[in-house]
């Protein structure tokens, strides 16, 4: 018998592979040049492949180029990928998140630990999200979170306890040099602790805790293994998260008596018999608000109190404010939240802060259309990914006026305020649903540390030093301040 039998077979993948090498160069080139959207400017390399952005992105430097190169140079409408858009124009950003509320993009995928197990932030199915969201509600409602109020300020008086120490065993005339920015990080993630894990962290007190550490650790196992699936075998989940979470949930719903009335009970209480979440969503929902309710927590505390430490005459106008709002009240003490939410002053800070510095520094929500939509004259073909550029828009002249990059809080007593281009939490049916838990929160932290110390900035540091992978945090991951006990 003829032996040249594996020859033929080899020539044949050869064939095969070639062939459909041409045509993976063909659909590229097709996409690129002739696609949808060929005529939308962008960088020529965008618009062949997705790499540009993921270097970026591997840097945790993607928002320096959508907000420092491509929106100066391309304006309200750039392709940054094959398929991938920015748009930072406010009619078509309203459009996109609150009129029609896009679905989110596929790419929300890569933060589930299985592609099935969708979670509130994660789901890109809006049934699914409609009934999760119905689900969680209850934990996150006004009225709710002030019951947590108590368990928040318990991790705030330590931060303020923490900060008198270091203050009290260097030298009360000399102050101390602390960490502000570490110090927010750890303060935020007790409070996580405290309301949905069960128990503070005591990051504050102790400096570290396995949990927190592995929940990084996990998110960037589950990115590279969403997004590169052929290392999907090499990557394994994280045993410990899993083994902390499986336990705390089995002590849960043995503990008889008076349980502890917090978001962790809510979630196991939503829901009767059959619609009641199996333990392996709990765990996932609440790994899913440490990751989103901390470190964006304490960014913004964070750039709160450096902005007020920037501009001395904004910081004397808050204190003043609180000193006069709580005359009688021990410095010491932590004022009430029923009363730091009508302060004008303190929630134009807190706004202005928010419209320099949000969150979403790297194009604010991903969404999708599910057919092909024309808004304002711009195609965006189905399944496109659009991301809305908040950050464009809360930094834009256009909307602000000239001042627009200068930390004005006054500009929050106008009548002509400018909503439509200021979403530090989202809009629409994907908004935030830990905002009144975070405003709570920042509240707090600001008005009883800026009545019981007082901080200055040390030159040298560049607070402006940010990477964005999921959330932004300073690139040194510290920032120093000097604080003093206030006389
Ligand atoms: C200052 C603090 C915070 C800011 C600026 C912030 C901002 C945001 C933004 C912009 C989104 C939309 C993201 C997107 O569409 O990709 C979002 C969604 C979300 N946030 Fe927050 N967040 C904060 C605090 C919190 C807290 C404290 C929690 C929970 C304890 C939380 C939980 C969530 C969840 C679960 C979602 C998804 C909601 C949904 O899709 O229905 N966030 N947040």
């Amino acid at each position: 018998m003829a032996i040249p039998y594996v020859d033929d077979a080899v020539n044949a993948i050869g064939i095969i592979s070639i062939a459909l090498l041409f045509k993976y160069m063909f659909r590229t080139i097709y996409v690129a040049y002739f696609g949808p959207l060929s005529k939308i400017p962008g960088p020529k390399l965008s618009a062949l492949s997705a790499i540009p952005l993921l270097l970026r992105g591997a840097k945790g430097k993607r928002w320096h180029w959508y907000q420092r190169e491509l929106r100066p140079k391309y304006g309200k409408i750039v392709r940054i990928g094959p398929d991938m858009i920015l748009v930072s124009d406010k009619d078509i950003i309203r459009q996109i998140v609150v009129k029609e509320d896009w679905p989110k993009g596929e790419f929300y995928k890569i933060f589930r630990v299985a592609p099935h197990l969708h979670t509130l932030f994660s789901t890109t199915d809006k049934a699914f999200h409609k009934e999760r969201r119905r689900l969680l509600a209850p934990a996150f409602s006004i009225k709710y979170i002030r019951s947590l109020e108590p368990y928040m300020s318990m991790c705030i008086r330590n931060l303020n306890d923490k900060i008198d120490s270091l203050i009290q065993e260097n030298s009360p005339t000399d102050g101390a040099v602390i960490d502000l920015y570490r110090m927010m990080v750890n303060t935020t993630l007790d409070s996580i602790g405290e309301t949905a894990f069960g128990g503070t962290f005591n990051m504050v007190k102790e400096g570290n805790h396995p949990l927190p550490k592995e929940v990084v650790v996990e998110l960037s196992r589950r990115i590279r293994r969403n997004g590169f699936p052929i290392l999907k075998p090499f990557i394994k989940s994280n045993r410990y998260l899993y083994d902390f979470s499986s336990e705390l949930i089995r002590r849960r719903r043995q503990e008889a008596g008076t349980r502890r009335k917090d978001i962790l009970q809510i979630i196991l209480d939503a829901g009767e018999g059959e619609a009641a979440l199996p333990d392996i969503d709990i765990y996932e929902q609440i790994i899913e608000f440490l990751i989103g309710g901390s470190d964006t927590t304490s960014f913004s505390t964070f750039f709160v109190l450096i902005m007020l430490l920037n501009h001395p005459s904004k910081i004397h106008k808050l204190i003043e404010e609180l000193d006069n709002e709580f005359v009688d009240l021990p410095r010491n003490e932590l004022p009430k939240h029923e009363k730091l939410k009508k302060l004008p002053y303190l929630n134009a800070v807190i706004n202005e802060t928010m419209r320099l510095w949000p969150i979403s520094l790297d194009g604010g929500s991903g969404r999708s259309p599910t057919e092909d939509k024309i808004i304002n004259g711009v195609l965006f073909p189905k399944g496109t990914l659009v991301l809305t550029n908040f950050y464009a828009l809360q930094h834009s002249a256009e909307y602000w006026g000239n001042d627009v990059d200068e930390f004005v809080p006054e500009r929050w007593f106008k009548d002509d305020i400018p909503y439509d281009a200021f979403y530090p939490f989202s809009a629409g049916s994907r908004n935030c649903i830990g905002q009144n838990f975070a405003l709570l929160e920042m509240r707090l932290i600001i008005s009883s540390l800026l009545r019981r110390f007082r901080f200055e900035d040390i030159p040298g540091q560049d607070y402006s030093d940010i990477v964005q992978f999921v959330t932004p945090s300073l690139a040194q991951n510290e920032y120093k301040v000097r604080a003093w006990n206030r006389s």
